[in-house]
C-alpha cells in the first residue's frame, strides 16, 4: 500500500465510530477473498521497455476515455454506500474530492444525501459520474432512482450483479449493517408506493440478465455490469446487452473464496476481446497495481475502501490526495516501463508476466 494510503487508513481508524469501521473493513466468510486481493496484484511482474523515447515526468499522461467519458485518471471511484456513516458532508464531500482528481465517480445507489446534491456538486467541477443500481423489492424504487439519476446527469449505470441479498459480513455478522432508515429514505423512500410497506420495498432483491436491457431501455444509458469473475460471464453480460464490465469481487464482500480479480483479469479481457470496456477493482493499492491492471488490458480501476479512508480522514480533501496519490504513483510507473501515455501501456500486453522463473 503507498505510505499516503496507510497514513490515511490510520487517521480513519482513529475518527470512524466501531460500527461503521466494521461495515467499511469488513470482508465476508472467512475473509479469504479479502485477504488475497492486495497480494494477487503482486503475482505480476511487468517487462520495461528501456530507452523508449519517453520524456520528463511531467509530460507522461494518465488521461483517458471510459466509455464516452474523459478522464484525468483511470483511478476512479467505486460505487461504495453510506458515506454519511465516515463524514457529516457524506457523498457531497467525497464527490469534490473526486472532482479536485480529475476523475468520475460511481455513485452508490445507497446515497446518503441526496442525490441530486451530489449531481450538483460533480457538475460544478465538471466531472463525469455514473449511477450504481441495485434490485430491491419494489421496482418502481430501482426505476425511480435510475430515473432520477439520468436527469440529474448520470452518464451510465453500473448494475451490481453479485449481490441478489446481502452476504454474511464477518465483522458485522453480530448485527445487522447499522443503517439508519432515515439516511436510507433520503433517497429511496419516495419511490416506495403508497401504502406499501417500506422494508419490504427497500428490501435488496435479485437481479438477472434480463434487468441489463430494463434498466438501458429506462434510462438510454450505457449499462456496465459490476461482479463479473470470469470470461464467460463476461460474453453472457455483453449478449444480453451490457456496454461493458467491471471485474469485481465486490471487496471481497459477497461470496467468500471466489478468484482474485487481479488473477482472472486477463480471462475477462480476452473473453471480451475489445468488444467494451473492461473495468476492474478489488485490493487496488498503488499506482504500479493500477499499471499491472492497465497492461493486462483494464480499460480503468476502481478504488473502494481507499476512497471511503480518505472521506473519514480529510473530507474531500483526504479523497482528492488518495486518488492524485494513486495516479501520481502510476505516472511515475508509467515513465519507468516505457509508456507515455495510457495507450502506451496497453500496448505493453505482452510485457506483463506470472511472477516466478520462466523458461
Ligand atoms: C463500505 C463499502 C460499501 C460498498 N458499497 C457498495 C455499493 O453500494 N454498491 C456496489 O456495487 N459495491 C459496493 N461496494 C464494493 C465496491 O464498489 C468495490 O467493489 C470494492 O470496495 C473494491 O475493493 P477495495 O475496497 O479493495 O478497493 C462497497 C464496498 C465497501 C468497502
Ligand atoms: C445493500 C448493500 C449495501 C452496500 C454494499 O454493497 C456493501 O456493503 O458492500
Amino acid at each position: 500500500m503507498l505510505p499516503l494510503l496507510q497514513d490515511v487508513r490510520r487517521r480513519a481508524h482513529q475518527v470512524v465510530p466501531a460500527p461503521a469501521l466494521d461495515y467499511l473493513e469488513t470482508g465476508s466468510g472467512q475473509e479469504v477473498t479479502l485477504g488475497e486481493a492486495e497480494q494477487a496484484w503482486r503475482d505480476w511482474r511487468l517487462v520495461p521497455q528501456i530507452l523508449a523515447g519517453v520524456g520528463p515526468l511531467s509530460s507522461i499522461s494518465t488521461a483517458t476515455r471510459v466509455l464516452g467519458d474523459v478522464v484525468a485518471t483511470p483511478v476512479l471511484a467505486a460505487p461504495t454506500a453510506y458515506h454519511r456513516f465516515v463524514h457529516d458532508e457524506g457523498e457531497l464531500a467525497t464527490a469534490r474530492g473526486v472532482a479536485a482528481a480529475g476523475s468520475l465517480m460511481v455513485l452508490s445507489s445507497r446515497v446518503t444525501v441526496p442525490l441530486e446534491d451530489v449531481a450538483d456538486a460533480l457538475r460544478a467541477g465538471g466531472t463525469p459520474w455514473w449511477w450504481q443500481s441495485y434490485l430491491v423489492g419494489e421496482r418502481a424504487v430501482t426505476a425511480g432512482l435510475a430515473e432520477r439519476a439520468v436527469a440529474a446527469g448520470a452518464t451510465a449505470i453500473v448494475l451490481t450483479g453479485d449481490t441478489p441479498y446481502v452476504s454474511v459480513r464477518t465483522r458485522t455478522a453480530s448485527g445487522p449493517v447499522p443503517v439508519d432508515e432515515e439516511v436510507l429514505a433520503v433517497n429511496m423512500a419516495r419511490h416506495v408506493p403508497r401504502g406499501a410497506d417500506l422494508s419490504t420495498a427497500l428490501a435488496q432483491a435479485p437481479a438477472n440478465l434480463a434487468d441489463i436491457r430494463w434498466l438501458h431501455e429506462l434510462t438510454g444509458l450505457p449499462v456496465l455490469v459490476k461482479g463479473v469473475l470470469g470470461g464467460e460471464d463476461a460474453q453472457r453480460c455483453l449478449e444480453a446487452g451490457a456496454a461493458g464490465v467491471v471485474v469485481s469481487t465486490h471487496g471481497g464482500r459477497q461470496l467468500d473464496r471466489v478468484v482474485a480479480s487481479a488473477h482472472v483479469l486477463p480471462d475477462v479481457v480476452e473473453a471480451v476481446g475489445g468488444a467494451a470496456p473492461v473495468l476492474v477493482d478489488g485490493g487496488i493499492r498503488t499506482g504500479i497495481d493500477v499499471l499491472v491492471a492497465l497492461a493486462l488490458g483494464a480499460d480503468a480501476v476502481l478504488l473502494g475502501r481507499p476512497v471511503v479512508w480518505g472521506l473519514a480522514a480529510g473530507g474531500a480533501q483526504g479523497v482528492g490526495d488518495v486518488l492524485g496519490a494513486v495516479t501520481a504513483d502510476l505516472a511515475h510507473g508509467m515513465g519507468l516501463l516505457g509508456a507515455a501515455d495510457v495507450a502506451g501501456v496497453r500496448a505493453a500486453r505482452h510485457r506483463v508476466v506470472p511472477a516466478g522463473l520462466r523458461r
